[in-house]
């Protein structure tokens, strides 16, 4: 069982404070974070990660029961998001391959398999920068999903993506969830924020 807590966030940036002090706990296996254009959706993803350093307050992150650090997080994420870029200089398949020699995680995803699943095995040799956005998101996706991670982190994971596309990351969001890990999911598409079990509202 994963276990995310979150107490009095703020994030500054020069003058404009974001997330206000925002406190939540969650114990479950697909969190929602819902809000307007600019209310923080990705700064708060992006504070719960590590990837930025909250201006206050501070987030807690257990596995069974036992705190993880910040060094040992990063083993456990997957992140797909429009910010977090691949090299668009190798395949599709170099990149997988990159991700899965970068660490030494105890699981080899199958990357063949990987890209069957996340429907990107046809330009597996293809240059990732030479994609269309959908196809780039997709790869996305496996890429998030190649170290099987325990915490997957998806930012506004439709975007750019047809209906079969969309049905991919509903797909593995259940898949995730099935197996006990937790999905964390920024979006303000309805279809993707029903999957959610609780939702945090950056309106309110
Ligand atoms: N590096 C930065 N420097 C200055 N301001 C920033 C920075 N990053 C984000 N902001 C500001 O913080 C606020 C929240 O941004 P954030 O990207 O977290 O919102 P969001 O909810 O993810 O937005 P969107 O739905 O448009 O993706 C915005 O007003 C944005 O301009």
């Amino acid at each position: 069982m994963i276990q995310l807590q979150a107490d009095s966030l703020t994030k500054r940036y020069g003058k404009k404070s974001v997330l206000n002090g925002i406190s939540f706990s969650y114990e479950g296996t697909i969190l929602g974070i819902a809000g307007a254009n600019g209310s923080g959706k990705t700064t708060l993803l992006k504070c719960l990660t590590g990837l930025l350093k909250p201006s206050s307050g501070s987030v807690t992150w257990q596995i069974e029961g036992i705190i993880i650090n910040q060094a040992d997080l990063k083993s456990h994420l997957g992140y797909a998001a429009p910010y977090i870029q691949l090299y668009e200089e190798l395949t599709v398949a170099e990149n997988l391959q990159f991700l899965s020699d970068l660490g030494n995680h105890a699981r080899q995803s199958d990357l063949t398999g990987l890209l069957k699943t996340y429907d990107s095995a046809e330009f597996s040799d293809s240059l990732y920068g030479n994609l269309s956005t959908g196809q780039q998101q997709r790869v996305k996706l496996a890429a998030s999903a190649v170290k099987d991670p325990s915490i997957l982190i998806l930012d506004e994971p439709g975007s750019n993506l047809d209906a079969k596309g969309k049905k991919l990351v509903e797909d593995m969001v259940h898949d995730y969830s099935s197996r006990g890990k937790m999905t964390i999911i920024a979006s303000n598409q309805l279809d993707e924020l029903k999957l959610c079990d609780k939702i945090i509202d950056l309106n309110k």
